[in-house]
């Protein structure tokens, strides 16, 4: 028998995927996907219906936006008045609910108080779509709801809830959420009485809803049925469609020789500290180019976290190596040397990633250690804006003269295992012994502890060092309104606001560094400082957040936070744990996971989205935050760059649905580039593996002009300006400190 064929019309949410999955795994079906605004059907409604022939039903996605705007529900508008000999089942979820809501009468109202990663009990019918379904707990990601009648229903006259009213005759309510005082009953499921259209208000597919693969099995089972009664012809074969295609999906399936990677391990009598190390390279003077530095921070000896930070990096790139940068201004592509440009053209981001992937597979090499995740490999970053480009957002505050991408291929490195106390010296480039050797015989002097080396000191000036310019109050609680406004009219269920703080600083940026890790170690310190002919950057990170990682077996994990207390005096852990257990919190955190489900869950050959961690606390310097992870494994190891260019700009520092809201922050942030901050860090190694950071908690320069800290944090309906203004103010508290102290 043919594969079946559900259609998904995706109204650019951030949880799409998630609904695809879904289907996917539960009825084994193949699953096309198209957008609202697919340009071959939205002036052709011929054109459409011949389309949807070839589909046993389809799925009509959630989405920004009101049911009643062309704009936001495009294609889905057009389901539920097809001709009667056309009509194929449908399920519309939350946006598409309120379409099918909309197109039989019932009216389209604004919630009191928007519902954004909110988990309620719905109270069902236990019949139709909710046959056998137990107690269901539904997450809700909306701000508008259906209503079937002028009058709110009174919650306790329980009998009426299941009549349809007149308005809206053809509509049956199949399910409510009756815990909202303020609301009244909350339309959560519904069907047409004589066609095959079916709704839910709610996200069966959230990671916290329950029961979301009995509703979709039972709607499966009254398509079928519908679809018996009802033959039409079905035509042709399709492909099933994600977000990656394929044939993108190629470079680490390249034949290529690998090299070889030659170490050397050396056994200190105490692990030694990540600067020391540098500092020895530098002293000794066999350091062409200013080392990178990729550092899992420490406290008391041990990584501050254990699952993310075992080792740390000192990338040694010198004048021979290759640089890869790209600007989303002017799409310019350079691969150069320090002395040689190699290519230059005008490319795609994701032709981008194309380069950066065989680049990488050109000094693919197989060897090494297994233990050490590092063996060499591409280094740098990924600004915000070149992610905004991966999701068809024109970045508004681009600037030519500064790199989008920045990366430079480390073949030399020394790693640092803080558990076992040991220091790899390492190199892929060919007949590079001698060089292994003097590095090493350099690293075999006796260690000096960090702590009786001199403190970094101020150079010069200090009285005018000091924040230049940066956020208002007034003005930044005016945009967490203006965010408000925007989640209530359901354009966005979470926006991450953020600012950026401009400082003058005359400290050198290896100095501000070692002042930075001591005053905040972080799991993903990072201390990094590029040069070209045009221009350089430096960058100083504490930053806690993985972005996304993978193995070399393809394992891919990301690690979103999202919930932050600040540890004010008498904050204890406990105290935190509650705060981050409230409701906002909470809904501020499962948005993001949901969202990330969906990033990963669109790459091509990934297996089986899990979450082996929801919402738990870590603890840092000067905040508690709330972590999930999400993880998943790729059929074919090498594609993990597909992972990243398919996640980007971090969920965490957008907020979802993603696109929607990156359009509207760069409204309500006036424009300016966020840069570096808000993009990712990190490198792609040669043995197939890769690691990279959010980039918060961070200080940057281009060339030697101001340093620019941003910091921010989710809104949310629920959230208080002058709370998230305090929030704000904690995060960029820890690089703060750090700048504008002699
Ligand atoms: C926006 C920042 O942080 C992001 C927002 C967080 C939040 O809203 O709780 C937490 C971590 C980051 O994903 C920042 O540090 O500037
Ligand atoms: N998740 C959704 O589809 C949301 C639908 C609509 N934009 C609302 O906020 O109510």
């Amino acid at each position: 028998m043919p594969r079946r064929r559900i259609l998904f019309i995706d109204a650019y949410d951030s949880f799409s995927n998630n609904i695809t999955a879904l289907l996917k795994h539960q009825l084994a079906v193949t699953v096309e996907v198209i957008k609202i605004d697919d340009p071959r059907f939205v002036f052709n409604d011929d054109a459409f219906q011949d389309f949807l022939d070839k589909f046993d039903a389809a799925v009509a996605g959630p989405g920004p936006g009101h049911p009643a705007d062309p704009k936001d529900v495009g294609l889905i508008g057009k389901l539920w008045h097809l001709p009667d000999d056309r009509v194929l089942p449908v399920l519309g979820i939350c946006l598409g609910f309120q379409s099918l809501g909309l197109a039989f009468g019932a009216s389209i109202e604004r919630l009191c108080e928007p519902r954004h990663g909110l988990v309620t009990t719905v109270t069902h019918c236990s019949t139709d779509v909710f046959t056998e379904c137990n107690v269901v707990e539904a997450t809700q990601y909306h701000s508008l709801h259906v209503r079937l009648d002028e009058a709110h229903l009174p919650p306790n006259d329980c009998g009426s809830l299941w009549t349809p009213r007149s308005k809206s005759h053809e509509l049956l309510p199949l399910a409510w959420d009756l815990s909202d005082s303020q609301n009244g009953p909350i339309l959560m499921g519904m069907r047409h009485r004589a066609k095959p259209f079916w709704g839910v208000q709610y996200h069966p597919e959230s990671v916290c809803s329950t029961d979301g693969r009995q509703l979709i099995e039972n709607w499966w089972r009254a398509v079928g049925h519908w679809n018996a009664r009802y033959p039409r012809e079905l035509l042709g074969s399709l492909k099933d469609s994600g977000r990656t295609s394929p044939e993108s999906a190629t470079q680490s399936d390249r034949h290529c020789e690998h090299r070889k990677v030659c170490y050397k391990v050396i056994e200190p009598a105490e692990t030694p500290d990540s600067a020391d190390v540098l500092e020895l390279l530098r002293d000794a003077n066999v350091l062409a180019c200013e080392p990178i530095l990729l550092e899992s921070g420490v406290r008391n000896n041990t990584p501050v976290n254990s699952e993310t930070g075992r080792f740390s990096i000192v990338c040694l790139p010198d004048t021979e190596s290759i640089h890869i940068r790209w600007y989303a201004s002017t799409r310019r592509l350079t691969v150069s040397t320090a002395t040689k440009v190699l290519e230059s053209r005008s490319v795609s981001i994701s032709e981008t990633f194309n380069v950066l992937g065989s680049m990488t597979d050109q000094h693919r090499a197989g060897d090494g250690l297994a233990d050490i995740p590092f063996w060499g490999g591409l280094v740098g970053f990924i600004s915000y804006e070149a992610g905004l480009k991966t999701i068809d957002v024109e970045p508004v505050g681009a600037e030519s003269p500064r790199p989008d991408v920045w990366f430079v291929m480390a073949e030399r490195s020394v790693v640092i295992d803080h558990v076992d106390g040991l220091v790899y010296v390492q190199s892929i480039r060919d007949h590079d012994e001698a060089w292994l050797s003097s590095t090493a015989e350099t690293l075999r002097k006796p260690f000096v502890l960090s702590t009786q080396l001199s403190e970094p000191q101020g150079e010069r000036g200090e009285t005018a060092a000091g924040i230049v310019a940066g956020p208002d109050k007034q003005e930044y609680c005016d945009r967490v309104r203006k965010c408000q406004s925007h989640l209530r009219a359901g354009s966005s269920y979470e926006l991450c606001l953020t600012d950026q703080t401009l400082l003058r600083s005359f400290v050198d940026p290896w100095r501000l560094y070692r002042k930075l890790r001591k005053a905040n170690p972080a799991p993903f310190g990072a201390f990094l400082s590029l040069r070209a002919s045009e221009t350089s950057v430096s960058v100083v990170g504490s930053s806690p957040e993985r972005f996304l990682s993978w193995s070399r077996d393809g394992k891919c994990q990301f690690r979103p936070i999202k919930g932050t207390v600040k540890k004010t005096p008498g904050m204890t852990k406990a105290k935190a744990e509650q705060i981050l257990g409230s409701e906002k919190e909470r809904a501020e955190n499962l948005m993001i996971v949901d969202l990330i489900r969906h990033d990963l869950s669109g790459v091509h050959g990934i297996q089986d989205v899990q979450v082996p961690k929801l919402m738990v606390i870590e603890e840092y310097e000067t905040v508690y935050q709330l972590v999930s992870v999400i993880e998943g494994q790729l059929d074919s190891p090498g594609r993990g760059i597909n992972a990243l260019a398919g996640s980007l700009p971090p969920g965490s520092m957008t907020g979802a649905p993603k696109k929607r809201s990156c359009e509207l922050l760069q409204t309500i942030e006036g424009g300016d580039a966020r840069g570096l901050y808000s993009g990712v860090l990190g490198y792609f190694d040669v043995g197939g593996g890769a690691d990279f950071s959010v980039v918060i908690r961070t200080a940057f320069r281009w060339n030697e002009e101001l340093w620019r800290v941003g910091a921010g944090g989710a809104i949310t309906a629920l959230s208080r300006p002058d709370d998230e203004w305090e929030e704000m103010l904690a995060k960029r508290e820890s690089l703060l400190g750090v700048l504008t102290s002699p």
